[in-house]
């Protein structure tokens, strides 16, 4: 187990700014995603992390113990920072069989045959890849030398494991498997882990905690949950969510006991102890409601008077749910309805809201100003 602590990293390639101020702290024990799309700086934080990358600026500690200081020029070379980096590129021994890929590590560590044994079986099992423990790197798919990288990384045991995105190359399935073993791996050996992915669903289903980047910067740090029911800003609560969260446009009134808000659905009031501190305390503005597809329920009849008359777009069933698209005027609106449930184009139908769970942004500075509960 260790605790990372990086601050004010900053990481130029030439010219390019990549990594923009990063201050990230990774508890003992905890499983941190860095969630982001494409090009937004996830790998290179690995990177700086593991000892391949130098950043131009701020200070890494593992374990209280400094390894970077850019400012000192000081960067511990990788083999001194006890950690194990899988890439997406797997990069095993091509001739090595998977059982000497896997025990390599272990012999360098000096581990007696029969533990080298337990390790490599245990890890081969963890990863359902017994079978292939003779063969050659060639001799396999790349999802099987994607698991065969795993496998050799946490036989080792270390206290810090960075993976990069390592179930990228697997098929649906298998990737669900994966993910399972991965979260049994953390929750049974409590070893720290840095996982890189932008998979969302990989995201919130496997870490304690994620750490949203954008262009190089954190956005947002927080549990799964926390992030997806009170995103801080528009970004990261349209990034999180599938089917995407519903962005109904509306204006607001500030005052000090909370603000009222008119829109298109209707007139609604929120108290100031479900606002966010910095939310404003007068005046008035234009704000983004958040309603996520699940958080809205559909009914046939109008069972309250503050339900909403709206118009069906489209069905669509999918097996466990059905995605239900409605339009009221111009604003529309996807649900997500548990089973099976079937409507007409144009049908006219009510949909209830539960107020307290949307959440409010100001739409100007695309910041949260009133939480789920
Ligand atoms: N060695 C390099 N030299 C120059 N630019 C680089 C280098 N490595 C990465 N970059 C650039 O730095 C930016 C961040 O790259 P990085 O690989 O960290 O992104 P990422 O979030 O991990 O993306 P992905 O999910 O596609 O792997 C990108 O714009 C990339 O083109």
């Amino acid at each position: 187990m260790s605790k990372i602590e990086l601050r004010h990293i900053d990481k130029y390639y030439g010219k390019n700014h990549i990594l923009k101020d990063v201050n990230l702290t990774i508890e003992d024990g905890d499983f941190m995603t860095l969630l982001g799309p494409s090009g937004c700086g996830k790998t290179t934080t690995l990177r700086v992390v593991s000892g391949l990358e130098k950043p131009q600026g701020g200070t890494i500690h593992i374990d209280g113990k400094e390894i970077v200081n850019a400012a000192e020029a000081h960067f511990a070379p990788p083999s001194e920072r006890g950690l194990n980096l899988v890439f997406q590129s797997y990069a095993l021994w091509p001739h090595m069989t998977v059982r000497e890929n896997i025990s390599f590590g272990l012999k360098i560590q000096k581990l007696s045959k029969e533990e080298q044994e337990k390790r490599v079986q245990s890890a081969l099992k963890r990863m359902q890849i017994a079978q292939y423990i003779d063969r050659y790197p060639s001799e396999l798919s790349g999802g099987q030398q994607q698991r065969v990288a795993i496998a050799r990384a946490i036989a080792s045991e270390p206290h810090l494991l960075l993976l990069d995105e390592p179930l990228s190359n697997l098929d649906a399935k298998l990737r669900v498997d994966m993910r399972s073993e991965l979260k049994r791996l953390h929750t049974e050996t409590g070893t720290t882990m840095i996982y890189v992915t932008h998979d969302q669903t990989e995201a919130l289903t496997m870490s304690t905690k994620i750490a949203i980047f954008r262009e190089g910067v954190i956005v947002q740090i927080a549990p799964p949950l926390e992030l997806y029911n009170n995103p801080c800003n528009l970004y990261v609560a349209d990034f999180i969510g599938n089917p995407r969260i519903n962005f109904v446009q509306a204006q607001a009134e500030y005052d000090t006991k909370g603000m009222r808000v008119h829109g298109p659905l209707g007139d609604m009031t929120f108290s100031r102890e479900d606002m966010t501190e910095d939310a404003p305390t007068s005046g008035s503005g234009a704000v983004v409601l958040g309603i996520r597809p699940e958080q809205l329920c559909i009914n046939t009849a109008r069972l309250s008077p503050s339900d909403i008359e709206a118009h069906i777009y489209t069905s669509m069933p999918a097996g466990s749910e059905t995605l239900i698209t409605v339009k009221k005027d111009d604003t529309t609106m996807v649900i997500k309805a548990l089973g099976i449930t079937h409507y007409n184009p144009d049908q006219t139908v009510y949909v209830a809201l539960d107020t307290k769970k949307i959440n409010v942004f100001d739409k100007q500075s695309e910041r949260l100003v009133k939480y789920s509960r």
